[in-house]
């Protein structure tokens, strides 16, 4: 994906059946078609099992939801970081509130993404683990207050302290680093919100995914940008 400081859209497919197996080989396809009628940069991070059948599918950038802290060999169950690679990923999230790694195996795993040339989407939950996890330089961070994650409470409107504050810290270590916000986020509003706080875009899910219209939610997402 372009790391320049165009909008950008990353939707976690989680495990949502409308977004498992098949559905999420439709759905990334409405997410391709969204992103080309409309310009706007947008990626998807689907389950591991799903990524091969999409990016086969699919031009936009696949992310994967998770790698563990690993190295090849005997780790029955794990997320090995270069089997993820061989798939085709360009990124992955990493942390995810719902997916949580310590400190240490944060710091192997951005490492890891750099070493393969993977763009490193950093999630955090609060302003100072925001502000810590700037140090590792990923490319980019994700604000996402867990309590409001799947609630459809979008946090670029409900908690716009946390958003303006979180990208006021991370820029003070490290300018690079692109912020993006999550949790409740599903309307133009709230994406246009989360612009005007300084966020370059939003990671989202129930909002797009669990839409009656899954494309026509997309397209209104990016309609007042
Ligand atoms: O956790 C999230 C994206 O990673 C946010 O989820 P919702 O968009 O469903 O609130």
């Amino acid at each position: 994906m372009s790391k320049n400081k165009t909008p950008i859209i990353i939707l976690n497919y989680k495990t949502y059946t409308e977004s498992t197996g098949k559905n999420a080989v439709k759905l990334s396809q409405y997410v391709q078609e969204a992103s080309d009628e409309t310009g706007i940069n947008m990626a998807i991070a689907p389950q591991a099992v799903d990524l091969y059948p999409i990016i086969e599918s699919v031009d936009i950038p696949v992310y994967a939801q998770h790698m563990d802290a690993i190295t090849p060999g005997g780790h029955t169950g794990s997320a090995l970081p270069e089997a993820l690679y061989e798939t085709g990923i360009e990124g992955s999230l990493i942390n995810h509130s719902e997916k949580r790694l310590t400190l240490a195996d944060i710091d192997v795993v951005v490492e890891k993404t750099r070493q393969l040339d993977l763009t490193s989407v950093l999630c955090t939950n609060n302003v100072k683990t925001s502000a810590a996890c700037a140090s590792f330089n990923p490319d980019f961070i994700a604000i996402e207050p867990p309590e409001l994650i799947g609630t459809g409470i979008p946090v670029s409107q409900a908690s716009p302290e946390v958003v303006e504050n979180t990208v006021e810290e991370i820029h003070k270590i490290n300018k690079n680093i692109s912020v993006l916000c999550g949790a409740g986020i599903s309307t133009g509003e709230d994406m246009k919100a989360a612009l005007d706080l300084g966020a370059q875009g939003v990671l989202l899910a129930s909002g797009i995914i669990k839409a009656e219209n899954q494309k026509e939610a997309l397209i209104d997402l990016v309609s007042l940008i």
